[in-house]
């Protein structure tokens, strides 16, 4: 269900990402939902079409390519737009799930997976816990600067208010290969049995039980993914 990537981007990142926030401009980010949420979201996001958001995009982009975590647990076929948003003291965003349905760039896309990347330090700012409502029960999550939250779209979710300091995060949505969160489950969890041959065994993927594993991988990707 919850997913984290502890070092999605590194130090030198993350510093070029702030010079690049503090430069940017921000709009009220009522501006991005429709009206009935319009009335739980308190929180501002760098303007959609400049030049900053286009290069902090770029920079966020790039560690999710080259993230071997992200590319097993998401198994992407589209990343939309980051969207770079900062909450204040006082700013929040109340229960909701997402959107399921982005217009994009490049074109409409169906959001399986929600991410949230954290762009500052958890004991720089007090509250702002992005809160996931899995079976019912509330699960904060604040994670390091650099560290990534993957749950699915449709899970409904909220970020508590600020009480003091600055929040900031970068958030994409992403249309994944193999649409249902459990069908994906079942590839992580041969995933990570095939890891396991890779750095345990002398055979390594060339063990015949890591050969089978990798058939029944592509038996399943054959019959749950979308190109
Ligand atoms: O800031 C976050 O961690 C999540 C924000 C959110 O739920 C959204 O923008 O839809
Ligand atoms: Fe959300």
């Amino acid at each position: 269900m919850l997913f984290c990537l502890p070092k999605l981007l590194s130090d030198e990142e993350l510093a070029r990402i702030r010079g690049l926030l503090d430069a940017a401009s921000f709009v009220d980010g009522r501006q991005t939902v429709g009206m009935a949420i319009k009335q739980r979201k308190r929180n501002r996001e760098v303007v959609a079409r400049s030049a900053e958001r286009e290069q902090i995009d770029a920079i966020v982009r790039a560690a999710v390519t080259r993230s071997n975590d992200f590319q097993l647990i998401a198994l992407p076929s589209l990343i939309g737009p980051f969207l770079f948003s900062s909450y204040g003291p006082g700013e929040f965003y109340g229960d909701h799930s997402d959107n399921v349905m982005m217009s994009g760039p490049p074109h409409r896309f169906r959001a399986d997976l929600s991410m949230t990347v954290f762009l500052n330090e958890p004991d720089s700012y007090q509250g702002g816990e992005l809160v996931l409502d899995t079976d019912m029960r509330p699960q904060p999550i604040k994670l390091q600067a650099g560290a990534a939250a993957l749950y699915p779209t449709t899970v409904l979710h909220r970020v508590n208010p600020v009480t003091a300091g600055e929040r900031r995060v970068a958030l994409c949505w992403i249309q994944s290969t193999v649409r249902a969160a459990a069908h994906r489950q079942v590839l992580i969890d041969l995933s990570q049995s095939l890891d396991f041959f890779m750095k345990a065994t002398k055979e390594g993927l060339e063990h015949p039980q890591a050969i089978r594993l990798q058939k029944v991988y592509s038996n399943l990707m054959q019959m749950w993914g979308e190109p």
